[in-house]
């Protein structure tokens, strides 16, 4: 039996393995448009999407071609899968005929169950527990700009127990910065360890932050507590007033796609778009170096 990687959670992975990831992010950055990598040449790597998908999809179509690979986009309602077949049997098929497999859904098992019956590499795209290519890249942006993270203090605003703020929060702990979470009391973060905090307070949480995040107040799949959300997240924003707490030098992230004037003030996102733009962009970077790294290339 060949030993197989998976990226299913941001547990996968130790912070060596990250650090390898970002060294490659960083060299393929410099050299795209220059210097082509075949690392996954004559492989096909599929996509099976549950959820609609702007940035993950690209960047990881873009990412496996790039690699001298094909992608491969299979929307799961195209599938026998909507019609009732089993992971199980969709898993081992697809695994005869493909390379690897990137998935997006909704429940952390069935990214588990791809893993288990696929015989290939398995990539978690998001799922409604996690979303860890995202803060991985995120982390390699914060870096790229600032140094290391250890021992910042990051803030997230918003909904932290969204699939991006476990993840952050899992990363927290292995790369050893604080993650303050400022989110209503009912959606303080599940993740328990000892570097994620949770408040109501913006001041404790932005005070002196490197970093303030935010993600929708809405994720994908909770679209019918709209009007709930909307009302509960109300003040859990970035706005001028959380980023006049934040360290004078301090970033702001966004994930994406923005609501503006919701999880953000239109001013903050305007001024601090080109970041957040970059942001974006190092996916498709950073998801190149970890398809390197699932295929044992690095
Ligand atoms: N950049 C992205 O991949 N964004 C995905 C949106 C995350 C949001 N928490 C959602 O699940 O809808």
């Amino acid at each position: 039996m060949k030993t197989l990687r998976h990226f299913l959670s941001i547990n996968d992975m130790s912070e060596e393995e990250a650090r390898v990831i970002f060294k490659k992010a960083e060299e393929l950055k410099a050299k795209r448009g220059k210097e082509q990598q075949s690392y996954l040449g004559s492989q096909t790597w599929a996509l099976l999407f549950k959820k609609p998908s702007t940035r993950t999809r690209l960047s990881f179509e873009v990412a496996v071609r790039e690699l001298g690979g094909e992608a491969l986009f299979l929307n799961s309602q195209d599938l026998q899968l909507s019609r009732g077949e089993s992971i199980e049997d969709t898993a081992h098929v697809l695994g005869r005929m493909v390379h690897g497999l990137i998935i997006r859904t909704y429940d952390q098992k069935e990214v588990e169950l791809f893993a288990t019956y696929g015989n290939i590499p398995v990539i978690n795209a998001l799922t409604d527990d996690e979303h860890p290519c995202q803060v991985l890249s995120d982390i390699f942006s914060f870096e790229e700009k600032r140094g290391s993270i250890k021992g910042k203090k990051i803030a997230f605003i918003g909904d932290g127990c969204c699939n991006v703020a476990k993840s952050w929060a899992l990363a927290a702990e292995k790369f050893g910065f604080s993650l303050w979470i400022y989110s209503p009391l009912e959606y303080f973060s599940p993740v328990k360890n000892a570097f994620v905090k949770n408040t109501t307070s913006v001041e404790e949480a932005a005070q002196n932050a490197a970093l303030l995040y935010t993600d929708v107040w809405i994720s994908m799949g909770k679209e019918e507590e709209k009007n709930k959300r909307q009302k509960l997240f109300s003040q859990y924003r970035i706005d001028r007033y959380a980023l006049s707490l934040a360290s004078k030098d301090a970033l702001v992230f966004h994930c994406l796609p923005a609501y503006r004037d919701q999880e953000i003030s239109s001013e903050i996102f305007d001024e601090r778009k080109e970041e957040i733009y970059t942001q974006a962009e190092n996916r498709l970077h950073v998801q190149k170096a970890l398809l390197a790294w699932i295929v044992g290339k690095i």
